[in-house]
Parts: C-alpha cells; structure tokens; sequence
C-alpha cells in the first residue's frame, strides 16, 4: 500500500499571475478516502493531474512510496500508472465497437497483463458493478451502465489507488449515487486508497476526509469524527 506525499507543488502557466495549484505540503495515507472539492477553475483536475502523473511536476514533488513522479519521464509515469493506479474520469473513455467485457479487459491487454485470472476476473468485476450483459457493446448501454464499466476497468488491476475525476458529473442523480457507492465499497474490499474529486455532496459526504481547493490552495483538510 502507497502513503502519498506532495511537496512544494506549484503548478504554473505562462502569462498567469499566480500558480493554478499550490500545495507546500500534502500527505494521504494508503486505505484513506478522500473527496477534493472546490469551484470550478480552484485546481482540482490540476491536482488530478499531478498525483496520477498526468501531467510533468514543473518543480515540487508526488511521491507514492518510494516513487516519485517528478523523477519519471513520461513513458514510466505511464506505466507506473497503469500498474497502480484506477482512473474512472468524468467522459467514462470507453471504446465503442467493443463489448463491455473488452472495454474492462483492453487496458490490461495493452500492457500485455490480461492473464486468465485477470479475465475471470473482469467478468466478476462486471456482475459485481450489475452489469448482465457482458456481450453488449458500449455504445448501446446508458450512461450510467457505461460508468459502472468504467468502474470495473479501472478496478481490473487491482490497484492500490483509486482517483475519479467528476466520476457522477454526466450521470442523473440515481446513477450517480450506485456509482459512488461502488467505488467506496470496491476501495474498501481493496484496502485502496480512494480519491474523488467531485462537486457531488452526495458523493463528497461519506467520505472520511474532505481536502477544499480554492485557487489552486488547500483552503480546508477535514477529517470526521
Ligand atoms: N494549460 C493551461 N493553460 C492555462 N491555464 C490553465 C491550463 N490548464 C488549467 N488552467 C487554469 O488553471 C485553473 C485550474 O484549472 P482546473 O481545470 O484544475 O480547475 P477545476 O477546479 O478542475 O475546474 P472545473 O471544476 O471547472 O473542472 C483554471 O483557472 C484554468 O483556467
């Protein structure tokens, strides 16, 4: 399990006045769940960005246990990330022409790391996010079916990290409440650390640590209870 550490983040942009992120100093600690919320424009695809690896650290550091991502050209952030982190993004990302099934199983077939448990596994991953038709291709499913396949493409790995960015914003309000649910009840059984960044209250609210973005600095870090 990986405890992230951010430092002296500062994420600028020619011709802006001010960083679009600036943290000094941030720690997570594997298992946590973490909601990132703030007004659009305060910096949390920008911060998506930076702990995935997404995008280069111009100076400052993202470690996820030993590894920092500053250190990484991008091919081996590339990889780092397929290995260890789930990404479930707003726009789902899924290919059309391809069932659900091959949708959860084509990242892994990229890396080559689609093994007979992993296909085992993809179909117990689609009946565990209620998806019965593994056949169907995507392009004939709702959206929130499609989100809840992205789920389980993102879980395929087994990662150790979990971040969705705005994962219930193009969903109604009951699609995007199963959606929330299955990624805070899969993190779980996975020991993951879960990391959403969201405007939901439904889906910021249950969990255990709220960190508020405003203009690109952590403006709150609350825990419960
Ligand atoms: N490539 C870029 N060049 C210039 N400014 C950028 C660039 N990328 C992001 N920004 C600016 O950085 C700030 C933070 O953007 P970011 O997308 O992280 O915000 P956000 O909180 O995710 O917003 P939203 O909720 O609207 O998606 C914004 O003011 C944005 O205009």
């Amino acid at each position: 399990m990986l405890p992230l550490r951010l430092e002296d983040i500062a994420v600028t942009f020619p011709g802006l006045p001010a960083p679009v992120l600036s943290i000094p100093s941030l720690e997570i600690a594997p298992g946590e769940t973490v909601a990132v919320t703030g007004p659009s424009g305060s910096g949390k695809s920008t911060f998506v960005n930076i702990v995935t690896g997404l995008e280069r650290l111009q100076s400052g550091h993202a470690r996820w246990g030993e590894t920092d991502l500053a250190g990484l050209a991008e091919g081996r952030r590339d990889r780092w990330r397929g290995e260890n982190i789930g990404l479930v993004m707003q726009d789902f990302h899924l290919f059309p022409g391809l069932s659900a099934y091959d949708n959860v199983l084509l990242p892994a077939r990229l890396a080559y790391a689609a093994g007979h448990d992993r296909l085992a596994r993809a179909k117990a991953l689609l009946d565990q996010v209620g998806i019965a038709r593994h056949d169907q291709k995507i392009e004939t499913m709702s959206r929130g079916e499609m989100q809840r396949v992205a789920v389980a493409r993102a879980l395929l790995r087994e990662p150790a990290i979990i971040v969705a960015d705005e994962p219930t914003a193009s969903l109604d309000s009951a699609s995007g409440a199963v959606v929330g649910q299955l990624l805070r009840e899969l993190a779980e059984t996975l020991g993951s650390t879960l990391i959403v960044v969201s405007h939901d209250e439904r889906l910021v609210a249950p969990m255990a640590r709220r960190i508020s973005l405003l203009s690109g600095a952590v403006i709150a870090d609350e825990r419960k209870g």
